[in-house]
């Protein structure tokens, strides 16, 4: 059988980097190909390259027994090529149907007919639940995906790309995911799947190629292996495990947020509907669910992104703090940790040393001047501290790999000392090395005795460093309880809404 993609010796320099060397890979019809790396490794310019969207500087692409060139993703699009990206591509203006016409060719569009009915369609065949006249700004980042992966439904893909599909969706829609993928596979449709999540790997890969440095390192079959001899391959030995912390009882209440209502500010947003909790010092509060439940508007409320008044609704050690700028709340010791890591953690274009001032400007402005040389060494403190790939304080956001963004932003928040530290998925894109690093600077702000809210949907890291858990659906938020008096069971209920009809007296209730 002839080979649906064939690499061969893709090469790509950026100033500084060489990002792919020399990098060989096939993949059959119906392959299920892992890409696999620590961060910084190459798999996102590498497949990048397959999509047209990254120039190789040498190297041949094969696709189905002749040679291409793919100059442009529209190029891709036309061979059967779709794409998922990490940093996803739609115009926030635009509905999902309309985002999804952009990509399609007046022939593709002739031979649907009707699109909105299509994406219905097809929403219901895979269970994406994508609605086709939402606009895209009013959509989570889980829900994005969605549309991201629909858009590559629509055509018929060959090749479908998958740049750390599973991060932001819940066990039960990557189940979803995976059953999608594997109809595809059965279909003849090859996937290339970037993951960190390698009992993924394990579970649905046919082939895993391992990437270091820009080169291929390893390739395996990854039913054969273990996640932790795969983390090997990728990392090297792991000193430590990334298991078995003790769980805390926290000490004095630091944080509340108090019969909190609001209704969504966006048309398909979600409204929050009598939230209450408290977070204390010294403790992790986890809050899983499904993205567009609510987390969102309620990480925007708590930062003040959200510039509604709710003064007595959010309560910093006895201090009414819902009027007050983002900036007066950080001033008062807050820190966040957006989902959205490029354009709402950092600034895509500022260097990361402006990134640091833009959270840590407070010490680092003296009579009214920017201290550069303090914040400069400060910020390369942060890259060597979070081991992060890159080449200088002075480096773009932008041009960080995911995973190497990540770490910055987890560890310049961390850095601040915050007394309340809110984040969402702080691990996102992030390899097994470097999960582990962030998980136990999480742990060690906790110990220090700070509070921390926990918003993932990745369930078995809240179980792993959540002290006390709840779940948001709809607005409502579950009973808070003891992490190691619930299940994955209890929480994954909790998560599809079971306790608001069950509960229907219940207040919030704290633990
Ligand atoms: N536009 C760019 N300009 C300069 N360097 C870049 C650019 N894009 C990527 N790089 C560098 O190329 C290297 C490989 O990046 P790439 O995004 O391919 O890694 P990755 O394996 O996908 O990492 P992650 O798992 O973190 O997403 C990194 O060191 C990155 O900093």
């Amino acid at each position: 059988m002839v080979s649906r993609l064939e690499l061969v010796s893709i090469t790509k320099q950026y100033p500084g980097c060489l990002a792919n060397d020399d990098i060989s890979i096939s993949l059959m019809p119906g392959e299920i190909h892992a890409l696999l790396g620590e961060n910084g490794a190459g798999k996102s310019t590498l497949v990048k390259t397959i999509y047209g969207v990254v120039s190789p500087d040498k190297g041949d692409i094969i696709w189905d027994g002749r040679e291409v060139s793919i100059k442009s993703p529209s190029i891709a699009r036309d061979l059967g090529i779709g794409m998922v990206f990490q940093h996803f591509s739609l115009f926030e203006t635009l509905t999902v149907s309309q985002n999804i016409e952009l990509c399609l060719s007046k022939t593709q569009l002739n031979a649907i007919g009707n699109l909105a009915e299509r994406i219905v369609q097809l929403s219901k065949e895979y269970g994406l639940n994508v609605n086709p006249d939402r606009y895209v700004h009013s959509l989570s980042i889980g829900e994005r995906q969605r549309v991201e992966i629909m858009r590559c439904l629509v055509q018929s893909v060959k090749l479908l790309i998958l740049d750390e599909p599973t991060s932001v969706l819940t066990p039960q829609e990557v189940a979803g995911l995976f059953d999608v993928l594997r109809t595809l596979s059965k279909e003849g449709c090859s996937i290339l799947f970037i993951s960190h999540k390698l009992h993924e790997v394990t579970e649905i890969c046919h082939k895993a190629t391992i990437l270091r440095g820009g080169r291929v390192v390893e390739t395996c079959v990854p039913q054969e292996e273990t996640p932790a001899s795969i983390a090997k391959m990728m990392v090297g030995d792991l000193a430590e495990q990334d298991a078995g912390y003790a769980k805390k009882i926290g000490t004095k209440s630091l944080f509340n947020v108090n019969c909190l209502s609001l209704p969504a500010k966006q048309p398909f947003g979600t409204s929050l509907k009598d939230i209450s909790f408290e977070l204390k010092s010294g403790e992790i509060l986890g809050i899983a669910g499904v993205a567009g439940n609510g987390q969102d508007e309620l990480m925007a409320i708590i930062s003040g992104e959200d510039e509604r008044d709710v003064k007595n609704s959010l309560i910093l050690e006895d201090k009414a703090i819902g009027h007050l700028h983002a900036g007066d709340r950080r001033k008062l010791g807050m820190a966040y940790v957006p989902e959205e890591r490029l354009g709402r953690g950092a600034v895509p274009d500022m260097s990361l040393t402006e990134n640091t001032l833009l959270t840590h400007s407070d010490g680092f402005i003296k009579k009214g001047l920017v201290d550069w040389p303090s914040i400069q060494k400060y910020t390369e403190t942060l890259i060597a501290k979070y081991k992060v790939k890159c080449h200088g304080e002075f480096s773009e956001a932008k041009s960080l790999s995911g995973g190497n963004l990540q770490k910055f932003i987890m560890g310049r928040e961390i850095g601040q000392n915050p007394k309340v530290l809110i984040c969402a998925h702080p691990t996102w894109g992030v390899d097994v090395g470097a999960a582990l690093a962030i998980h136990q600077a999480l742990l060690a702000l906790r110990d220090q005795g700070a509070a921390i809210l926990l918003i993932s949907e990745d369930i078995d890291e809240l179980f792993l460093l959540a002290d006390r858990m709840a779940a948001v659906c709809d607005g409502h938020l579950s009973p808070v309880v003891k992490t190691e008096s619930t299940n994955i069971d209890q929480i994954g209920q909790w998560m599809a809404g079971t306790f608001i009809n069950s509960n229907n007296d219940f207040k919030g209730a704290k633990s």
